[in-house]
Formats: structure tokens, C-alpha cells, sequence
């Protein structure tokens, strides 16, 4: 079938398509097309990866578009969303547009009510669904990417609720499901009420096979030899065999650590065999990588690069990663050793797929714990590029014969698991119950049930009571937090519990910030006035000031000296009955909103236990909650871990170096970037909850917030607000005398441009920034102020460890 044959599309589609080599229909795609798939019928299409999942969702939408509708396609990764944009933007030639959601979990982002396309992971869709976006009711077509990660404990039951709840909205909607090739993916089909493709069929062969001794055996009984000196280990052997016969490579390894290594030691194999030419544009792409980022981590990647071998992991900056993807895409760099992320949904084919380690540690397990085979099916599918290979070949690695065999057994021959909902777990219904109260779906018991018997656990299971009781338990902690009240039948969500839903925080979340911003109003208030001592450094707030519960700009915060004395006087006082509530310090409220479950924390490793109990002791006067004893093993351990987590915070916020950080934690720029985006949006739900609840802690949660949002102290908030400045230009124009948006337009021209170390584009586009009336700095030379120049003396002779900030990114993410 060819494109031209589908008259439901737009004119010119075909057209398009032909030019990028798209003539016919891939068997999947034309029995797609004949189940209804461009005439509105829902679908679900259960394929290998890369067999053109992409253009069955692009049928479905572009047909719905030319009926007159509006499409919605939901990705399983933020940086898959942009990615998925930037691919459907060649439509908008033809008058479709695109738009993709990546607004705070709190707005409706109305704006995309103009779009055809709209792409957002499910997390943002459900988010959007709470907070009422008025285009939601307007779809008629959504396409649920790797639907087969309902099965996913953490993330599985969004997506599940959400199609769910969109299908409720939209009785017509069609629903466009592409899955991994799974053996239930029938059940999707009649959760769904959708049609089946399901498919075994790729666009190229390919050829599963176990490397052990000197050859690999495939599973069609063939054998390629690839001998294994003692010189050598299997993956480089392997690696230096695919080169030799011009093709690229990737390896899955189980670690971050272990894809460093491993592709430090690729290098070795790779550069080798590198003409001259293909060395200088490598040692380019090298620099382009230490430019994204002053950290070890960016420079152990180019040092890789540099030999045409890299790593990717989720520990990597996106900037990083995109630029590994491309390079590899374009067969610049040979070999990837990946953790499998890289497996899910990167479009980064390569010849051979090599998985060195089928085994992870998992902490739940208590040790190594086999691979899913789907995951190791996923990984598998990458290997073979359309058009470029005559086959993919995806290898696993044996020493001996016995666990050859197991490897046949275990992944070559066997189907991947079914896909099970994960829906019935207590931390998902506590989300998914608020939000469904919330935003009307159901207002009583009977209601919650009905609507959670749409969803694809109670197909797979039929009613085994399990959903209700976990309901009920719910319900009671949901009453008992006060996010909920029960009348008679009738449910209702309270104030709170809409503002939690709003605000897309698990409600335990909620719980844990509201007890501790209690605490800080009340019982410490309640100690400090019988002692009549302060815990705090700093003073009080007034609470009068709180009440105006605006929000307020950077410099609103900081620009206010008058506040700020204001604020002194007060510290000089002596304490009495109306001494209002300590206020807490950073550290305090970087520990609280670590301790949430929405925040991933950080493991303690050896040597941690000790360090962090003696800086919790340290610190235990600014914990905003009852700090547990050492013998509440469990509990203390995890108090520790959230406190690990705020001092990296803490750091962050006090401006230390990235690379300090990654060292001192042991974690990558990409986790750093996590977790302080993380902590944005738990202080900003936790301000807007003081706020609510009229607690007197808002504007130091505020202060918190904006000091994470930029990684600076609070001197620097106002300047580093500044768009094109950040953290570390903050710093240099705060030394150079520059201490406000107010002296970034007052002060002498050439003074700014010293401070900014001669850069005169980014001292131009700043001062444009900052609203100066004439930015042109034709004419202008550096003047280095005296005590620029003491700071830059300090900073250089401050254990050589002085990056060219210049460089970094940092602050403008
Ligand atoms: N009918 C076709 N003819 C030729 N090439 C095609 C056809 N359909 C898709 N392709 C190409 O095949 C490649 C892989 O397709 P695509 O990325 O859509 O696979 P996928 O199934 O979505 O993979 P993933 O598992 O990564 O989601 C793309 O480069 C795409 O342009």
C-alpha cells in the first residue's frame, strides 16, 4: 500500500513522505491502515522497535487533523517529547501546527487550545486533565507511545489512569496505542476497545546470538568466528570485528560506572583504526562537549569522544546526550556504551547491539536480578540501520557453556512477559483517587469504583475486591490528612486536597511538607517562647508581610533594603509573648522537601552514616519535623539520605562549583539538574501550600525556591534573574562592584564588560537584557575593577581548581 492510496490524509502527505523515501507501507503499517486506522478507529500496534511505529501514530493524527480534529501524543520521557516535536514540525508545511507542553505542572498552558499537535509525557497530560485545560474535551485522536510501561511500577498507573479519564471525557476519542511486541498486548486491545496489529515483522533481519570461546552462535544455528586473545575481552574483540567490516556499535552495560569504563576502554579499539580527518571533526565534537558543561564528567566524555567511542547514561546533561545521538546517528562516533536508557525510544540504530550485562543490582531483590526480557528485547532491536546494513545482529556474552544455554533459554527463545497493571498499589490510588475527587470524575465510593472499572487492571483481573480495598484505605488516609471530607455517600475534596491535586504532588508529599511547616509554626514557636532562645540564625518574618500572598519577582525579594532592615531590628529585639514562629533556614526546608516521596533521594554509601549523623547533629536545631533516634534504624537511615540529598541542595544554592558537587556526592551534572529541578517545583507547591494554609514560613520558602531556580546565594538573586547571566556571571559582576539589575544599567559599560571577562556578545545581549538603553558596545574596552581583580587573584590561587565558567550553561537551564 502506498501513501498516495489513503484518501483521508491531507494533500501532499505522500508527497512528503516519497521524498523521505517513504514509497509504500511497511506490512504493520498498511494492516493498520486497513483495521481503520486513518478512518478514526482506535488501534493498538504491538511491533518491534524501529519497524515504523512513528508513521502509523503520524497516519492516525494527520487524517484525524484533515476530519477536522485535534491530536494529542503522549511520550514516555520528557526529552523524547521536544524530540517528537521537532519531527511532526515538518507537518506544519502543510498547515498543521504542533505545540509541546512543558509548563509547570500547574498551569493549563491554554495556548496549545490553537495547536493540531500537541506532545507531553503522560505525567503532563494527567496534570492537565486536573487543572481543567479547556482543550482537552476538543481531541478526537491521542497515541500513547510504549504503552506496554503501564506495566511500569512508578510510572505505569498515570498512563493507565490517564487514557482512562480521556476516554471519559471523549466517548468517540480514538486511541492509538503502539507497543513493544508483548504477548497480551490483546488485553491493551480490549481494555482499549481497539483493534489489533500485532507484528513480528522488521524492516531489517534480525540475528540473535551468544558470543562465547572464539565464536558467536546465532540463534538460526549459524556461528561467526571472533576470536578472544588474552590481549582482548569479549566486548572489544566484538567492537574491533564490527569496525573491521565498517559498521557501529553499542553496548548495554548494567552501571553508570561500567558504561564510563567500558567505553574508556572502546576508545582504545576504535582509535586505531580513525583516518585523520574523522580525528580533527572528533577532536571538534570533543570541544563542543567540555563547552556544555565545567564538570569531570563532560570532560571524561570528550576524552572518550576524542577516540570516536562515548558514553550515555541518564547521568549526562541533554545537551550531552543529544550530541552523543547525533555523532553516532551521523557514524561519526563508533561505539556507545549505554546504560539501557538509551534503549527506550532513542532513535540511535547501529549495526551490532552488544549487552555485556544481563544483570542489574536491585535493591528490593537484595542483589544482581535478571533483565526483563522486553528490556533486553528493546536493546536487541536497535541493532540493524534500514537502508545502511544487510542485518542486525544483537549478541549477549558467555564464559561458559552452561550459562550459554541459559542465555538461549532465557532471553533468545523466550517471549517477553505480559504486561500487568500496576494500578492496585497504595501509593498510586492515593494520587489518582485525589485527582479523580478533585476534578469531579466521581464524588462518592460507588463513583470511584465505576471509574477505576475503566481501567486495564480491572480488565486483566475482573473484580477480585482488591481494587476496593485499596480504595478504602485510601479514602481513610485521604479523610484523615484532610484532603478529603465524607457526607453521608457524598465525597468532596477539601480546599487542601484541591490545591495537592493542582499542584500534582502525591498527597503524601503534601503531608509531609504541611506537618513540617506546621511544626515550624507551631511547636517551635511554641519552644522558642518558653525558652525564650532562638534556634536560628536568622529572624522572624513579619507575619503581616506574609499575608500579602502575591508572588514577587526575584527583585521584589531582594531589592528591598528597607525589608531588610526592617528584618535586622527585629533580631535585636528580645524575645517575649509575641515573638511570631522561627523562621526556617534553607537547610530545613531543602531536608523537608527531600524527605517526600516525590523526591528521588540520594543512597548513603559507605562512610556516609557516620558523615551525615554528624552533621545531622550539627543541624538538628532547622529540622522542620521530630528528627528520629538512631535506634528507628529504618527512619533514621532515611532521614540521613534526605539529608545528603539538601546538602546537595544546600551546595547548589551556595554557589559551589558543579563539579565539587558531582565529586562530593558522587553523582552526574544530569542528577544534579534532577534533583534541583525537583526541589523547584516541591518548594513551589510547598510556598503555594503555606500560602493556603496561611503559614508564616511563605516568603522563606519563597527564598529557598528562588535560590535553587538560580544556584545562588541570596545576594545574587536579583542579578542572576537576568537572562543570559546565571550563577557563575552573577558571581563575577557581584565582585566587580555590579550588584543589582539597577547597577547593570548604571554602571560604566567597559567595568561590565571586565566583569565579564571580555565576552562582548554575551555582555551586549546582557545589558540588552536588563533593559539598558543603548547595549552596542562598539568603542567600549575591558576596565577590570580592583575588586574584580583581588577575587579573580583569590579564585586563581585558590587550589588551581578554577573552571572557565564562562563556558557553563549553568543557571540558564
Ligand atoms: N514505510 C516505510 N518505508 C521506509 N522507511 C520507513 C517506513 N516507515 C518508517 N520508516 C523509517 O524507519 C525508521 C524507524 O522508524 P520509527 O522510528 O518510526 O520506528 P519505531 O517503531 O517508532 O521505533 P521505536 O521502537 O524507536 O519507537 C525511521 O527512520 C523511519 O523514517
Amino acid at each position: 500500500m502506498k501513501p498516495a492510496e489513503i484518501p483521508e490524509l491531507p494533500p501532499g502527505v505522500d508527497d512528503q513522505l516519497a521524498g523521505e523515501g517513504i514509497e509504500s507501507l511497511y506490512p504493520p503499517q498498511a494492516e493498520a491502515v486497513e483495521a481503520g486506522l486513518t478512518k478514526g478507529e482506535s488501534l493498538v500496534a504491538s511491533v518491534p522497535t524501529a519497524s515504523g511505529k512513528t508513521l502509523i501514530a503520524e497516519l492516525a493524527m494527520l487524517s484525524a487533523i484533515q476530519r477536522g480534529g485535534k491530536a494529542l501524543y503522549i511520550v514516555p520521557l520528557r526529552a523524547l517529547a521536544s524530540e517528537k516535536k521537532t519531527e511532526f514540525e515538518r507537518w506544519e508545511e502543510y498547515g498543521i501546527s504542533v505545540g509541546v507542553s512543558t509548563g509547570n505542572y500547574e498551569s493549563s498552558e491554554e495556548w496549545l487550545a490553537s495547536r493540531d499537535i500537541i506532545v507531553a509525557t503522560s505525567e503532563k497530560v494527567d496534570s492537565l486533565v486536573r487543572n481543567n485545560a479547556g482543550w482537552i474535551d476538543q481531541l478526537s485522536c491521542v497515541v500513547a507511545d510504549e504503552v506496554h510501561l503501564v506495566d511500569d511500577r512508578n510510572r505505569g498507573p498515570t498512563l493507565e489512569v490517564t487514557l482512562a479519564k480521556l476516554r471519559r471525557i471523549n466517548p468517540g476519542l480514538q486511541v492509538v496505542a503502539l507497543s513493544a511486541t508483548v504477548g497480551n498486548a490483546g488485553e491493551i486491545a480490549d481494555w482499549l476497545d481497539a483493534e489489533l496489529v500485532h507484528s513480528e515483522w522488521r524492516p531489517i533481519d534480525l540475528r540473535m546470538g551468544v558470543h562465547f570461546g572464539n565464536a558467536i552462535n546465532f540463534d538460526d544455528g549459524s556461528q561467526r568466528e571472533v576470536p578472544v586473545d588474552r590481549s582482548q575481552r569479549q566486548t572489544e574483540a566484538l567492537v574491533g570485528d564490527t569496525l573491521d567490516e565498517g559498521g557501529s556499535t553499542l553496548v548495554f552495560v548494567n552501571s553508570r560506572r561500567n558504561a564510563e569504563s567500558a567505553a574508556k576502554r572502546q576508545g582504545g579499539v576504535v582509535e586505531r583504526r580513525l583516518d585523520d580527518d574523522e580525528k580533527a571533526e572528533l577532536q571538534d565534537l570533543a570541544e563542543e562537549i567540555r563547552s556544555v558543561s565545567d564538570t569531570e564528567t563532560s570532560d571524561d566524555l570528550a576524552d572518550c569522544v576524542e577516540n570516536g567511542s562515548a558514553f550515555h547514561h541518564a547521568g549526562l546533561a541533554s545537551e550531552h546526550r543529544s550530541l552523543v545521538e547525533d555523532a553516532f546517528r551521523d557514524r561519526l562516533l563508533k561505539v556507545i556504551c549505554a546504560t539501557p536508557t538509551l534503549a527506550a525510544g532513542v532513535n540511535t540504530p547501529s549495526r551490532r547491539v552488544i549487552i555485556r550485562d544481563w544483570r542489574r543490582y536491585d535493591g528490593e531483590f537484595g542483589g544482581m536480578k535478571p533483565l526483563d526480557v522486553l528490556e533486553i528485547h528493546q536493546m536487541c532491536g536497535r541493532a540493524g540501520r534500514p537502508g545502511l546494513d544487510p542485518y542486525g545482529e544483537a549478541v549477549l556474552l558467555s564464559k561458559d557453556a552452561d550459562t550459554m544455554d541459559e542465555l538461549f533459554e532465557r532471553y533468545v527463545w523466550a517471549d517477553p512477559e505480559p504486561v500487568r497493571s500496576k494500578l492496585a498499589a497504595e501509593p498510586a490510588l492515593r494520587t489518582h483517587l485525589l485527582a479523580t475527587i478533585s476534578s469531579g470524575f466521581a464524588n462518592s465510593r460507588e463513583g470511584l469504583l465505576e471509574f477505576l472499572d475503566a481501567t486495564l487492571y480491572a480488565t486483566q483481573t475482573g473484580d477480585d475486591g482488591r481494587l476496593s480495598t485499596v480504595t478504602d484505605t485510601v479514602l481513610d488516609y485521604l479523610e484523615a490528612n484532610d484532603f478529603i471530607e465524607r457526607e453521608d455517600e457524598t465525597i468532596r475534596a477539601t480546599n487542601i486536597g484541591h490545591t495537592v491535586s493542582r499542584l500534582y504532588l502525591d498527597p503524601m508529599s503534601a503531608a509531609e511538607i504541611i506537618d513540617g511547616l506546621r511544626y515550624a509554626e507551631e511547636d517551635r514557636g511554641k519552644d522558642e517562647q518558653s525558652t525564650g532562645e532562638s534556634h536560628r540564625e536568622r529572624p522572624a518574618a513579619e507575619p503581616e508581610k506574609v499575608e500579602t500572598d502575591g508572588f514577587v519577582s526575584a527583585s521584589d525579594l531582594v531589592g528591598d533594603e528597607t525589608e531588610d532592615e526592617t528584618t535586622e531590628t527585629e533580631a535585636e529585639s528580645d524575645v517575649d509573648e509575641t515573638q511570631p514562629p522561627a523562621r526556617p533556614t534553607p537547610l530545613g526546608l531543602y531536608h523537608l522537601v527531600s524527605r517526600t516521596p516525590d523526591m528521588y533521594e540520594l543512597y548513603l554509601k559507605s562512610g556516609d552514616r557516620e558523615t551525615y549523623t554528624e552533621i545531622c547533629y550539627e543541624h538538628e536545631a532547622e529540622f522542620l519535623g521530630r528528627m528520629p533516634s538512631e535506634y528507628e534504624d529504618v527512619a533514621f537511615e532515611d532521614w540521613l539520605s534526605a539529608l545528603k540529598t539538601a546538602k546537595l541542595l544546600d551546595d547548589w544554592a551556595s554557589e559551589v562549583d558543579e563539579d565539587r558537587i558531582t565529586e562530593r556526592y558522587g553523582v552526574g551534572p544530569g542528577d544534579i539538574r534532577g534533583k534541583v529541578e525537583t526541589a523547584d517545583w516541591l518548594l513551589g507547591a510547598a510556598e503555594q501550600l503555606a500560602g493556603t494554609l496561611e503559614f508564616s514560613s511563605t516568603i522563606a520558602v519563597r527564598e529557598a525556591k528562588k535560590r535553587i531556580e538560580y544556584g545562588v546565594r541570596e545576594e545574587l538573586l536579583d542579578l542572576a534573574g537576568v537572562r543570559n547571566v546565571g550563577r557563575k556571571r552573577a558571581r563575577r559582576l557581584f565582585e566587580a562592584g555590579i550588584e543589582s539589575r539597577a547597577d547593570l544599567r548604571n554602571t560604566e559599560k567597559g567595568v561590565v564588560l571586565g566583569a565579564l571577562r571580555g565576552r562582548r556578545k554575551t555582555t551586549e545581549t546582557i545589558l540588552e537584557n536588563v533593559g539598558r538603553e543603548d547595549p552596542s558596545l562598539d568603542g567600549v574596552d575591558e576596565v577590570e575593577t580592583e575588586t574584580a581583580a583581588v577575587a579573580r587573584e583569590d579564585r586563581e590561587s585558590d587550589s588551581g581548581d578554577e573552571h572557565s565558567g564562562d563556558q557553563s550553561s549553568l543557571g540558564d537551564f
